[in-house]
């Protein structure tokens, strides 16, 4: 393939429907480049594991729930050690970069990286940029090593820092040049991918051994593909407190009411998760099942009869959910942050001042509400341990995969599986809670909630929807192509 020819989709078929969805490879535009046996050879770490490298023909089944005659469908590469790399240890010149909103475990991330690329490549030059994308070329960076980075996955945060906006492809991709950086780890959600789409597609143009690498990150698991992203599993953990907090305090006065606001701007998995690990919540809402307040089988009419039965009650909803229900007053109208991203109303807020006003003024009941806002407290945490064991593999990952040669690729979980996903797959679609699956009826059966839904709406979303991608047990998400 020429520079700049269409390097996106690099697919590959096979007997009774198999697509392999590649990803690029620095030797797609630089020929006859030189390899090196691969240092883990020779770690005494390593040497003694049986087929410690990954197979050429590797990969791993999108979908793995099949029946007979189904044809076998999208695989991605499968991560891992190849046996030659085409980076030699000491030329190896990494950079780190973290990006978007914050997210538990950023800093395994990071230190899995350097410790990786030390560690099993003997690679001693990663270079930290600051701030995100526009560090690049506005900021300092800082020199990582296994002792700068030992202890910060025990912070919450990013030991890097991170921004919104001020991605300058021209601008990042000269300083990438100048400093003669040939591997670019860039950690972050769905913009972030995208702009190291941009990034991957410029060095490619410019013909440049420089392998680009994202890992996925956001709290709010709105990526496409992947199981679930790092930060997810801590992110509900951590909401448990705030759930209890809430159930307490409701359940401490007579027609007590508790709302928790959780992330997730367009979509309901940490609300969702975090309601079904915990029991105590009454009534769950998302962006993905719209919802309203008055009259029958309206959220008034069921938080009275909760109150009647129970005496108390509690909400979780998530910050996208419900926006269509704000009055235009309340509405941000078109204000976005600097990465674009549409900025939201506090729908909690909202929500507490609805319910307080109905019960007061239409039903003449006292009832004593509590709104908790946990959602930055919830995001600034370090990651717990399954997280932390997630990070370091997603990077390690990483750094596999960049050694080997690939390029313009996601190092990401699929079916339980460490692949390496390209970029087109990961930012072209959003994933979102599926509320004509399983997962979701399970929600609605443990709450006892309205759906909102009449039955003919119902079968109606069911027909539109495309058959869900996999989450955890390979139900309930759906790639959304709404984008921002
Ligand atoms: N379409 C895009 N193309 C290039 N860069 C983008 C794009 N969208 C966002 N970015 C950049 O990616 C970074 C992070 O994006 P943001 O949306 O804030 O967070 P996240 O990556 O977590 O979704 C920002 O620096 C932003 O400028
Ligand atoms: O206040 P900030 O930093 O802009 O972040 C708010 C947003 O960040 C998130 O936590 C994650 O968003 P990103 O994945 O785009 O970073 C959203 O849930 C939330 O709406
Ligand atoms: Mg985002």
């Amino acid at each position: 393939m020429e520079p700049g020819s269409n390097s996106q989709m690099k697919l590959v078929t096979g007997d009774a429907g198999y697509l392999l969805e590649d990803v690029p490879h620095l030797t797609d535009y630089i020929p006859d480049m030189p390899t090196y046996p691969n240092p883990l050879r020779f770690n005494p770490a390593y040497s003694v594991v049986k087929q410690y490298f990954v197979d050429m023909d590797d990969t791993v089944a999108q979908k793995i729930v099949v029946h007979k005659d189904s044809p076998r469908g999208i695989h991605f590469r499968r991560a891992g050690p190849r046996q030659k790399v085409y980076f030699n240890s000491d030329e190896v010149h990494a950079c780190i970069v973290t990006c978007g909103g914050l997210c538990p475990g950023l800093n395994t991330v990071i230190r899995e990286l350097v410790c990786g690329l030390s560690y099993m490549y003997g690679v001693n030059k990663v270079l930290g940029i600051d701030g995100g994308y526009r560090g690049f070329y506005a900021k300092n960076t800082v020199t990582l090593t296994p002792k700068v980075v030992n202890d910060i996955h025990k912070r919450g945060g990013t030991s890097l820092g991170t921004s919104r906006g001020g991605f300058d492809t021209c601008k990042i991709v000269d300083s990438i040049q100048d400093r003669g950086i040939n591997q670019v780890y860039i950690i972050g959600g769905d913009g972030t991918q995208k702009g190291a789409t941009a990034i991957y597609e410029e060095i490619r143009q410019r013909g440049l051994k420089v392998a680009v690498v994202g890992i996925p990150k956001t709290i709010d698991n709105d990526i496409p593909v992947i199981d679930k992203s790092f930060g997810f599993d801590t992110a509900v953990e951590e909401a448990q407190r705030a759930i209890n907090a809430a159930h307490v305090e409701a359940e401490s006065t007579e027609n007590g009411v508790g709302v928790v606001k959780l992330m997730g701007r367009h979509c309901g998995f940490i609300a969702m998760y975090a309601t079904l690990a915990s029991r105590d919540v009454d009534c769950c809402l998302i962006p993905e099942s719209p919802f309203y307040l008055e009259g029958e089988g309206g959220l008034f009419e069921f938080i009275e009869k909760r109150l009647k039965e129970n005496g108390h009650m509690v909400i979780v909803i998530a910050e996208g959910a419900g926006q269509e229900l704000l009055s235009e007053r309340m509405q941000s109208g078109d204000q976005k942050d600097e990465s674009g991203n549409k900025l939201l109303p506090d729908v909690g807020l909202w929500i507490s001042h609805r319910i307080k006003d109905h019960f007061a003024n239409q039903r003449k009941m006292l009832l004593t509400l509590k709104y908790i806002d946990p959602t930055y407290m919830i995001r600034a945490i370090p990651g717990n341990a399954s997280d932390n064991v997630y990070c370091t593999l997603l990077a390690q990952s990483a750094v596999h995969g960049a050694m080997a040669g690939y390029t313009g690729f996601t190092s990401g979980l699929v079916n339980g599986r460490h692949t390496y996903i390209p970029f087109n797959r990961i930012t072209e679609k959003q994933k979102k809670v599926v509320i004509t699956d399983r997962m979701w009826a399970r929600l609605l059966s443990s709450t006892n909630q309205p759906s909102f839904l009449g039955p003919k709406v119902v079968v109606e979303s069911k027909k539109e929807d495309e058959p869900p991608t996999d989450l955890f047990d390979g139900e309930n998400c759906k790639d959304d192509q709404s984008g921002k």
